[in-house]
């Protein structure tokens, strides 16, 4: 596997690999890989000849108060991994390359970004579209692959090709991989390792206690008292708060207060011990 630090790098590392033919797939990580990363890769890897995966932790997605120094860092670790899985190339910029010295600019989305994260974390999704739209320039790839465990961060991602006519020639295609979960249930994320032993067994709750929200929604209950139900579950199982439950549509994400002929998702995030866990599951 190369791996390529600077554009330069990028560009003489691509060229060697498109010199041979075949399709690209793109993986974008902000490392601290777990398996659920590397069902992306491993998805890429059956549907393209090459894999190029990223790893930059961005740091116009994390808010002032938010977890950017904290945030685990483990290249080489990463780095070993993605060989294991036939990475191709590995693209791993630091700050200065991705956002140089004069760079002026930031994607701004609305819409699907609105609710939900877009309001828990003002300024997120932008800095989420602009390096990912940084990074469709960069790579050019085929198929580029994102986990529906963020489920909103796709539909924005989606939204940008869309808006940006990214999806050619920038990417053909952009896939979303269902989201990889441990044993107990819990969505696999780089922010599980925050966790005490206590903490991440109660945060078992959140998916358990999301599976009972929606069979009662899906067996007529009112939405409303079945998502305080679950935010009140959530707090006894030893949640601290709930930024946001929400019944929202699954295209759109617009807000439900009714469970919709149309297909729906329930999208929550909460925090345990200060870390805040976010999971989203389909609804009817
Ligand atoms: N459990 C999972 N299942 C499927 N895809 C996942 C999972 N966890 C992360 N991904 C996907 O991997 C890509 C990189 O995500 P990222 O590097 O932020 O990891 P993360 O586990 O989401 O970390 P964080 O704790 O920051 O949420 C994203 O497209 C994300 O949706
Ligand atoms: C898509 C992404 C790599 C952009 O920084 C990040 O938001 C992530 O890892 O989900
Ligand atoms: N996968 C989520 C990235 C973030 O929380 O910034």
């Amino acid at each position: 596997m190369q791996t390529a630090t600077t554009l330069d790098m990028l560009r003489n590392a691509q060229a060697g690999l498109r010199a041979g033919g075949g399709s690209v797939a793109l993986v974008p990580t902000m490392g601290a890989l777990h398996e659920g990363h590397l069902t992306l890769v491993r998805e890429a890897r059956k549907a393209c000849d090459h894999v190029i995966a990223s790893i930059f932790v961005n740091p116009t997605q994390f808010g002032p108060n938010e977890d950017l120094d904290a945030y685990p860092r483990q290249l080489a670790e990463d780095s070993a991994m993605l060989e294991a899985e036939g990475v191709a190339l590995l693209w791993a910029p630091g700050v200065e390359a991705m956002y140089p010295s004069g760079f002026v600019t930031s994607i701004s989305v609305s819409g699907v970004s609105d609710n939900f994260c877009g309001a828990a974390r003002p300024g997120h999704f932008d800095g989420v579209a602009t390096v990912v739209c940084k990074l469709f320039n960069q790579v050019m790839p085929d198929k580029a692959f994102f986990g529906e465990k963020d489920y909103q961060q796709l539909a924005v991602i989606r939204a940008m090709a869309r808006d940006l006519d990214l999806t050619r020639p920038h990417v053909q295609d952009i896939i979303g991989v269902p989201t990889v979960r441990e044993a107990d249930g819990l969505a696999m994320s780089s922010r599980n390792r925050y966790l005490s032993p206590e903490d991440r067994a109660n945060a078992a709750a959140l998916p358990r206690e999301m599976k009972a929200a929606i069979a009662a929604i899906e067996a007529g209950a009112d939405v409303g008292n079945a998502l305080a139900t679950l935010e009140r579950r959530l707090v006894e199982g030893g949640f601290a708060s709930v930024d946001y439950a929400a019944l929202a549509d699954a295209q759109s994400l617009a807000p439900l207060t009714s469970l919709p002929p149309a297909p729906a998702r329930l999208l929550v995030a909460a925090r345990i011990g200060g870390t805040r866990l976010i999971d989203n599951m389909a609804v009817g």
